[in-house]
């Protein structure tokens, strides 16, 4: 379903969930197995002899072949189609000497990362392929995260204190999150450690007036309305209305009752908030090559022509939308992404133009290093009109 329809591994997971009783530790394996398998398709299907056109029809094999790799008992499949062990153990010595094949690399991927990362690009490839840990941010504008942690745990949620992200819970146990009371109550939202560290840097204080340009379903938004406490003028567009209508509602559940959306309908939404805001983000669209860990399917769709397209929608975001920050305000400029003509060139290349900007600093978050998803943020002062 996830690569023959397209559909997005989350939203596979919710539509195969609801309406499944599955206790939370059966609902946590099935997203491990599968989750697992999508981060390194290739691997598996290399090991088991199976193309990637033929896994409806060999996907038992596949799924034995995982269980061999990670040394488990082979599961009670009817009709179930075997693999000779010792074609298994001689595939496996020659995935072992081909690194990209070991880390679920798809081969167009390998050469960019190749080409943009030069020798760090190992590491952040071995990172990509392992699982995502689960991360809370806490609703600052409800509870502290200390109060969170302890209702969690009386929740029979365990979680521990993420360190260098004052917001961050990292979730410890196979829970059933969604169902608890404080997600009903709005104590929290899920929310990667370093996407918290992007919205971090925005540094919004009451009373400013902030915009969120490419703001999706809130994810940032809700935590920058937490900065603000509330007090201030927190503006959240998109080009895409049902993702403002996502936040609306997450705004809502979240007490964050400053925040106004709005869609860009042509150029004239942005021209007229010219030199208006104090912080403007620009979150662009990219590759979204740093959140692989947790959209495994995206490599296996995605095609290496698709860069410069992004690169270009995000070239033109940053010079149209700068034009909204004030004298003295500042611009974050983020993405999702490790690669380097998505971050720091666009970013120098944007610099090259623009004297009305300075950079004051910037950010690789490391997928490896940090062990969150992969990010880039950058802060530039408005120096002049
Ligand atoms: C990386 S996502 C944003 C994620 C969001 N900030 C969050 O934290 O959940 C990029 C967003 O940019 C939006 N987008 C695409 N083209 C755009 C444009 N020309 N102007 C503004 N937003 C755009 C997409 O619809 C998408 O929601």
């Amino acid at each position: 379903m996830v690569l023959s329809e397209g559909k997005p591994l989350d939203r596979a997971y919710s539509h195969h969930f609801s309406g499944l009783q599955l206790a939370p530790s059966e609902q946590a394996r099935i997203t491990v197995v599968a989750g697992d398998i999508l981060r390194k398709l290739n691997l598996y299907c290399y090991l088991s002899d199976v193309k990637s056109e033929e896994m409806s029809r060999m996907g038992t094999r596949l799924l034995n072949v995982w269980h061999m790799f990670h040394e488990l008992e082979l599961p009670k499949m009817q009709y179930a189609l075997q693999m000779d062990e010792r074609e298994y153990f001689d595939r496996l010595e020659k995935a072992k000497v081909q690194p990209a094949l070991w880390d679920g690399c798809p081969e167009w991927l390998d050469t960019m990362g190749q080409a943009q990362l030069g020798d760090a690009w190992a590491k952040e490839r071995a990172a990509l392929s392992t699982q995502p840990k689960r991360y809370l941010r806490v609703n600052l504008l409800k509870c502290t995260r200390e109060d969170l942690g302890k209702k969690l745990r009386n929740e029979q949620v365990q979680t521990k204190e993420v360190e260098g992200v004052d917001t961050a819970l990292e979730v410890t146990s196979d829970s059933a999150l969604f169902r608890t009371e404080s997600f009903k109550k709005g104590w929290f939202e899920q929310q990667d450690a370093g996407s918290q560290l992007v919205a971090a840097a925005v540094d919004a204080k009451p009373g400013m007036r902030v915009v969120d340009a490419c703001a999706g379903a809130g994810g940032k938004t809700l935590s920058i309305a937490a900065q603000m406490q509330g007090k201030g003028r927190l503006l959240a567009m998109d080009v895409e209305q049902w993702k403002l209508d996502s936040l609306k509602q997450r705004a809502r559940r979240a007490n964050a009752h400053n925040v106004e959306t709005r869609i860009i309908a042509s150029s004239k939404t942005i021209k007229r908030l010219k030199l208006s805001a104090d912080r403007v983000l620009l979150d662009v669209p990219c590759s979204g090559l740093g959140v692989l860990k947790r959209n495994p399917d995206a490599k296996w769709r995605d095609t290496p022509e698709r860069l410069p397209v992004l690169v270009a929608l995000q070239k033109h975001i940053l010079q149209s939308y700068s034009r909204m920050v004030k004298v003295g305000g500042i611009l974050i400029y983020a993405t999702c992404s490790i690669m380097p003509e998505e971050n720091r060139d666009q970013i120098d290349a944007f610099l090259a133009e623009n004297d009305h900007f300075k950079l004051i600093e910037d950010e690789n978050i490391s997928v490896a290093d940090s062990g969150f998803d992969g990010f880039y943020l950058a802060k530039l002062e408005r120096i002049s009109e």
